[in-house]
């Protein structure tokens, strides 16, 4: 029988990482992962090809030109699937390929079919033609993640009605789409079928949507989606979805029906420790799936750890991949530096993105944290007037009295890229001052940092200038204290 110091079960983001962590600690490592898998959800069916469409979508619409040539400016006027999935089919197999490449130069054995724990130290891994074949561990990393949630009164059909797994599998753009949860995907899915024509309706049941994000911006990105067309349905619960032969029915418990062509159910996801057995090796799961760890990634039975979308959130694939690092290093007595949950950057691939790191202004407000906003408008950057961007920002909330960076908020064009900036002074305990110190190329996006940072500064001097001279009219003739 196989026997190796660690064997690591899914290899996507959190699996990837945390063998090719053990094999550089010189350990023997070895990695579980289904037929047709490799890469995990994140490769598959989630991150990489959802990111890729969305470029597909940017590119054939030519959406993003439109300020610049008329909003009648489309690169190709007939969209069909298969345009869209040669991006993604190309990206796909060339990050595969990657991936195999890393784990085999890395002498990471690699087992395919699927695992069951048969004991604490022992797994089966059944091969797609019923092969079983016995593997032992010193060590587990459970990284088996989620799928999507896929409650019974929906008739899912692969066709009509599809979740976030099937949706890359549409024959057709539909010419309308109800998209059921305004999480994450919802919203990126929801920004890309607009994008593309589809007349969308947005249903979710809380009152908004990205509760987590910064309220402004949240505004101005529902705003934007409005205004190619999506509806929002907020407070509205689904009771069921119908399949009919003529579209699908959406019927929700306000009794409201919304006819469309397809409808993606994108109402959160399940951990599929269900197919694992995790019982027979001393593990019990949540109802939804999910392994409980501590801090170190550890899981109740002390050789095992569980990383990634197992352990639910923050669930992403930058979490997922920095988790499975740790959890091995953990398990061989490798030290590793402190995680800064206060650091970690959240990216929305919405059209337009938004992104941030830190805190928002109604978490700080709530804390009692006194705090100034500096923004910057990308119609007031060149950059943004060079890629025919007016509707971004980035705003800044700066510290009242310590002049610390509290959060970075983004929203438009390389959002996601440019928030990195921030998160890296906030990181080094930066202050505002620096980035009004700081020179930056010209023309960029990343210039709006010093934009911000003077326009939270002028805000602050301007308050100082009130306290220090007492009553405006203490001021000299014609001088205002305000910026
Ligand atoms: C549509 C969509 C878009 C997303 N976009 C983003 C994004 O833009 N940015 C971001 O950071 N995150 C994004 N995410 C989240 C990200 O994909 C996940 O956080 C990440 O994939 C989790 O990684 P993981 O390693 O935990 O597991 P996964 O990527 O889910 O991989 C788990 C693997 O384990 C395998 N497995 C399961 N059970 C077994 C078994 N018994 N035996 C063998 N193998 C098994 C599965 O086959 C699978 O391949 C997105 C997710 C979705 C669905
Ligand atoms: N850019 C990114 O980082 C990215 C992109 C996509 C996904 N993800 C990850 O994938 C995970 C799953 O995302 P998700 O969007 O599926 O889940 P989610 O749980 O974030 O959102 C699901 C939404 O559906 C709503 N909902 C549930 N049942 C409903 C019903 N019957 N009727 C109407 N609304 C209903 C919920 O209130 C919730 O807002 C998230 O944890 C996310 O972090 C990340």
């Amino acid at each position: 029988m196989d026997h190796f110091d660690v064997v690591v079960i899914g290899s996507g983001p959190a699996g990837q990482k945390a063998a090719i962590a053990a094999a550089k600690l010189g350990k023997r490592a070895a990695i579980v992962e289904r037929k047709h898998m490799m890469g995990g959800v994140c490769i598959n069916t989630g991150t990489i090809p959802s990111k890729t469409l969305r470029e597909a979508v940017l590119y054939l619409t030519g959406l993003n030109q439109r300020e610049l040539y008329g909003d009648s400016y489309r690169l190709k006027s007939d969209i069909t699937v298969t345009d869209l999935a040669a991006r993604t089919n190309h990206v796909v197999s060339r990050e595969i390929d990657v991936i195999r490449h890393q784990l085999a130069r890395n002498s990471v054995m690699m087992f395919v079919g699927s695992a069951r724990f048969v004991g604490p130290n022992e797994i089966t891994v059944e091969d797609a033609t019923g092969d079983l074949k016995h593997v032992r561990g010193d060590y587990f990393v459970v990284a088996v993640g989620t799928r999507p949630a896929r409650p019974p009164s929906v008739d899912f059909d692969s066709e009509t009605v599809v979740d976030s797994d099937q949706i890359l599998g549409l024959d057709r753009v539909p010419s309308s789409m109800v998209v059921v949860g305004a999480g994450v995907i919802g919203i990126e899915y929801a920004s890309m079928f607009a994008a593309l024509g589809s007349k969308v309706t947005v249903i979710e049941k809380r009152p908004t949507m990205l509760d987590f994000c910064d309220r402004e911006i949240v505004e101005s990105l529902q705003y934007q989606l409005r205004d190619r067309g999506v509806t929002f349905r907020f407070g509205e619960s689904v009771k069921t979805v119908e399949r009919h032969p003529s579209g699908t029915l959406t019927i929700l418990e306000s009794g409201k029906v919304i006819p469309a062509d397809t409808v993606l159910y994108s109402a959160g996801r399940q951990g599929v420790s269900d197919e694992l057995d995790v019982e027979a090796a001393g593990l019990t799961a949540d109802s939804r799936g999910r392994l409980k760890v501590d801090e170190n990634y550890r899981t109740e039975v002390e050789h095992i750890y569980a990383v990634g979308d197992i352990i639910g959130f923050p669930a992403l694939a930058a979490t997922s991949m920095e988790q499975g690092r740790r959890a091995t290093y953990h398990a061989f007595g490798e030290p590793v530096g402190v995680v800064n949950d206060d650091l970690q950057p959240i990216g929305i691939y919405a059209i337009p993105e938004l992104s941030f790191v830190g805190r928002t202004e109604d978490q700080l407000t709530a804390a009692n944290v006194p705090f100034e906003v500096g923004v910057a408008r990308y119609r007031e950057l060149a950059r943004g007037a060079i890629i025919g961007d007016s509707y971004g920002l980035l705003k800044l909330l700066v510290h009242a009295e310590e002049r610390t960076l509290l959060g970075v908020h983004a929203f438009g064009s390389n959002a996601a890229e440019l928030v990195h900036i921030g998160q890296t002074v906030m990181g080094l305990g930066g202050t505002i001052d620096y980035l009004v110190d700081a020179v930056f190329n010209y023309p960029t996006l990343a210039e709006g940092y010093k934009v911000a940072a003077l326009d939270a500064v002028n805000k602050m001097r301007a308050i100082e200038r009130v306290r220090t001279k007492g009553l405006t009219g203490d001021l000299d003739a014609g001088e205002s204290p305000l910026p």
